[in-house]
């Protein structure tokens, strides 16, 4: 199965967690930013985590020189479109980008230049690629209900214009999703879409708690829908999609091995699996990549990825109108 050929739809990718290495090294270079590393070489050990990682703590580390660059209009618009060519590359035909916009406040740009240099970098690819894009704004868990609830208010004349959603992003295991139960009460009202990060970590009661409380309509990861049968079971019962990245979930720890991932259990099991690479630098992996990794050890067949695809599009923040272009694309897997 030539699987890079094969139609995809990613719905939870970070955009500073996929970063061309080169475009950060080149960057920081450029902005006289020190860095510890002489070449590219040395330098992709501070943007992509080990295999292995101690925790999520250590994974989340490797954000901190992709977030020294994109405090620019032009970095933020040249970082977003790389991402989308990227993806384009390897046939993938809709694309839901994430990042948490107050980190690009440093350097003086307002909240609008951060998201419509996005935006635009989201449009100059949809204009070059046979693909198409949509953003997701995360909260972040640790940061106070007050400047989650300014990123649900000025992210909201954004909808329609490209932004699709909120979701809610960083420690889990410290922060549990109803702190931020106020500003989902808000999205939801304003009528953003709704995903956020859980059952990454070890807990599967963030997974009820953020469909409950947070009107999560998708969950990112929720490996640990595993460990409980009324999780699964809620999960199942309210047609939650789950977002999952299996690199990412072995780094964290949130699974030990690839033939221990879920993935393909739950999908027997009809639930509505999507397939992701949460973050293509830090977890150094291309969608392609998770497919082969998943046919090898997971046993997934053409007609699996087939019903991941249909799975995805229906999950999928897009408007109808996208929706059904990306329904032709089920005939390539014929
Ligand atoms: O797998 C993950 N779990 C939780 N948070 C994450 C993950 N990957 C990235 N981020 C966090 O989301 C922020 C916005 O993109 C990133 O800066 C990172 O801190
Ligand atoms: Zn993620």
């Amino acid at each position: 199965m030539n699987t890079k050929n094969l139609p995809k739809i990613e719905l939870h990718c970070h955009i500073d967690g996929s970063i061309r290495p080169s475009t950060i090294f080149e960057l920081l270079q450029k902005e006289n930013i020190k860095v510890a590393a002489n070449t590219l070489n040395e330098f992709n050990r501070y943007v992509r985590a080990p295999k292995k990682c101690s925790s999520l703590i250590e994974y989340l580390d490797r954000f901190e020189y992709p977030n020294l660059v994109m405090q620019s209009k032009e970095n933020l618009e040249r970082i977003t479109f790389e991402v989308m060519e990227d993806a384009a590359k390897e046939n993938v035909k809709y694309i839901e980008l994430r990042f948490a916009p107050l980190l690009h406040l440093k350097k003086g740009l307002t909240f609008d230049e951060v998201i419509e240099s996005v935006l635009l970098g989201i449009k100059k690819a949809q204009a070059k690629y046979e693909i198409f894009g949509n953003l997701i704004l995360c909260l972040m868990r640790h940061e106070s209900i007050e400047n989650s609830l300014s990123v649900v208010e000025q992210g909201r004349k954004f909808i329609e214009r490209g932004v699709v959603a909120i979701d809610l992003a960083g420690n889990e295991h410290d922060f549990p999703p109803e702190i931020h139960k106020e500003a989902f009460d808000r999205a939801k009202e304003y009528g953003y879409h709704i995903t956020v990060h859980a059952g990454e970590t070890g807990k599967y009661e963030n997974i009820t708690k953020s469909i409950e409380l947070l009107h999560a309509e998708r969950i990112g990861h929720g490996v640990n829908a595993k460990d409980d049968l009324n999780t699964l079971n809620s999960v199942i019962d309210n047609s939650i999609a789950l977002e999952m990245c299996p690199t990412s979930n072995i780094q964290t720890k949130a699974v030990d091995t690839y033939e221990n991932h879920p993935s393909k259990m739950f999908l027997d099991k009809k639930v509505l699996v999507t397939l992701s690479t949460d973050n293509r630098t830090v977890s150094n992996v291309t969608l392609t990549d998770e497919f082969n990794t998943l046919s090898k050890y997971s046993n997934y067949s053409k007609a699996d990825f087939k019903q991941v695809f249909i799975n995805s599009n229906n999950a999928s923040f897009a408007s109808s109108e996208i929706k059904l272009k990306l329904k032709k694309f089920i005939d390539d897997y014929k």
